[in-house]
């Protein structure tokens, strides 16, 4: 199986090149490609599949979609589960069709389990993701360890919970995940913790469903991104911080546009038999 190594502010993924839609891929197989010790290492797993090849009735999403989209990125987490949306793969994905000639620099839409989304991006550089609105639905809750966050329900296309804290954020322990609500969150939640840091500048860490603590997510930052500019008559362009760097988060009516890097690493062929 030929793959890709990439990252956007190191929330990595394995691309795996699959036009004909010929790959028969198990959350089983996921779960070995992502593993960190066993695998090759990845917060997720990224198919490549023309919309067309794409098998749209098993992954649950739109027969029309189709319409005006040549690619489908089929996302998955590293515990082999299926996502809706993925801001920061989504750029890793738009940068590997341009490096693969697969597509030409420019403007056009992906099909993804939660729509079409825009791509922009040149022949090398960061690219820009239209992300669709970001709703924010209304309170929710988290806790870590005997600690309860207060947050806001998001819905990205993804589920979110965009928890706003006073301390560093740096002091908040993600080695396992916040607990939840399951009659809130019935498909489980992507949860944020998030920080003013200067003028429309936020700082964010995340615990990602199916993922685990993860140095960056996209869908992640939008939301945080929504929350903080809430009331706002001009929400306008803001900068998120996470551990793995730096994005910015343009906001206007109903719509949400994610730019950031989008970076391939590796390249390579896992060994016959092995997956
Ligand atoms: N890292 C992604 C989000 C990936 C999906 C998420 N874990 C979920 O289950 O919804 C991003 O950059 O948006």
């Amino acid at each position: 199986m030929r793959f890709v190594k990439g990252h956007g502010t190191e929330n990595d993924f394995v691309i795996l090149p699959d036009p004909d839609g010929a790959l028969d891929l198990t959350p089983e197989a996921v779960a070995r490609l992502c593993d960190r010790r066993a695998g090759i290492g990845a917060d997720g797993v990224l198919r490549v599949v023309r919309t067309k090849a794409a098998d749209i009735e098993g992954a649950g999403i739109d027969p029309d979609i189709d319409a005006g989209a040549e690619w489908f990125m089929d996302y998955r987490n590293a515990d082999g589960g299926i996502a809706e949306m993925c801001g920061n793969g989504m750029r890793v994905f738009a940068r590997y069709l341009v490096d693969a000639g697969l597509a030409a620099p420019g403007e056009w839409d992906v099909a993804t389990r939660a729509g079409l989304r825009r791509v922009t991006l040149g022949a090398s550089g960061d690219v820009s993701v239209e992300m669709g609105p970001a709703d924010v639905l209304g309170p929710g809750e988290a806790t870590l360890a005997d600690a309860v966050f207060q947050g806001e329900r998001v819905s990205v296309g993804n589920p979110h919970l965009a928890c706003r804290v006073d301390g560093p954020l740096a002091a908040l322990d993600l080695s396992r995940a916040p607990g939840f609500d399951p009659a809130v969150f019935p498909e489980g939640v992507n949860v944020e913790f998030f920080r003013t840091v200067g003028e429309r500048h936020l700082e964010m860490r995340v615990y990602e469903r199916g993922s685990g603590e993860t140095r960056s997510c996209g869908t992640g930052t939008v939301a945080v991104a929504a929350v903080a500019a809430r009331g706002m008559d001009e929400p306008g362009e803001w900068t998120v911080d996470v551990p793995g760097g730096r994005v910015t988060v343009a906001l206007g009516r109903g719509t949400s546009r994610l730019t950031g890097p989008a970076v391939l690493v590796a390249e390579g062929e896992t060994r016959p038999g092995w997956i």
